[in-house]
């Protein structure tokens, strides 16, 4: 189902397990900040919605997204958390570069799941357009931040129920 006919930042809170004793990391990407700040935005009050503590939350900023793979890798290293979030946003130039910053990313953090004990989720957002990009960050799409915040408490509850 493409994003288009799914709203990203819909969950239904009865379901999803109360936040309160988890820490959360979330890894931000500066490149196209505003995107970036609105799914951080979303992230971060879908996470106190669902009974997160704010003082259990922690953000480090990096450069870009392909920078979101050592940010995680050193944050689940040094960090007592229950789960990480790498943010970030590719919008798509005149180059190969988008390709390749993209595949890296998600190839970058998708080991990391391999390879850490706690769980990364990949909430990069991978656009054509600005436009694209504003609609799934807190527009007409909903905000993916949301929706990894969500990912964020299941995985970091895994097998507790
Ligand atoms: N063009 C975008 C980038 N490019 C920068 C890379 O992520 C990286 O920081 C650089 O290659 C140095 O290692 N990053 C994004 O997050 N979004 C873009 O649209
Ligand atoms: C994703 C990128 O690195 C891209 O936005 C850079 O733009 P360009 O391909 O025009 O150099």
């Amino acid at each position: 189902m493409a994003t288009a006919n799914k709203n990203l930042s819909v969950y239904k809170k009865e379901t999803i397990p109360n936040a309160k004793k988890l820490r959360f990391g979330m890894v931000v990407s500066e490149w196209n900040s505003e995107i970036t700040e609105g799914l951080f935005n979303g992230s971060k009050e879908a996470l106190l919605d669902c009974g997160a503590l704010p003082e259990k939350i922690v953000r480090w900023n990096v450069p870009g997204s392909f920078e979101l793979i050592f940010g995680c890798k050193k944050m689940a290293n040094e960090m007592q958390v229950d789960a990480i979030i790498a943010i970030g946003s590719v919008i798509r130039g005149e180059t190969m570069h988008f390709d390749f910053v993209c595949s890296a990313a998600a190839q970058g953090i998708k080991d990391l799941n391999l390879q850490l004990s706690v769980p990364v989720i990949f909430c990069v957002l991978t656009d054509d357009t600005m436009q694209q990009a504003r609609a799934r960050s807190g527009g007409k799409h909903g905000n993916k931040g949301v929706e990894a915040a969500i990912a964020a408490i299941k995985m970091a509850t895994l097998g507790n129920s």
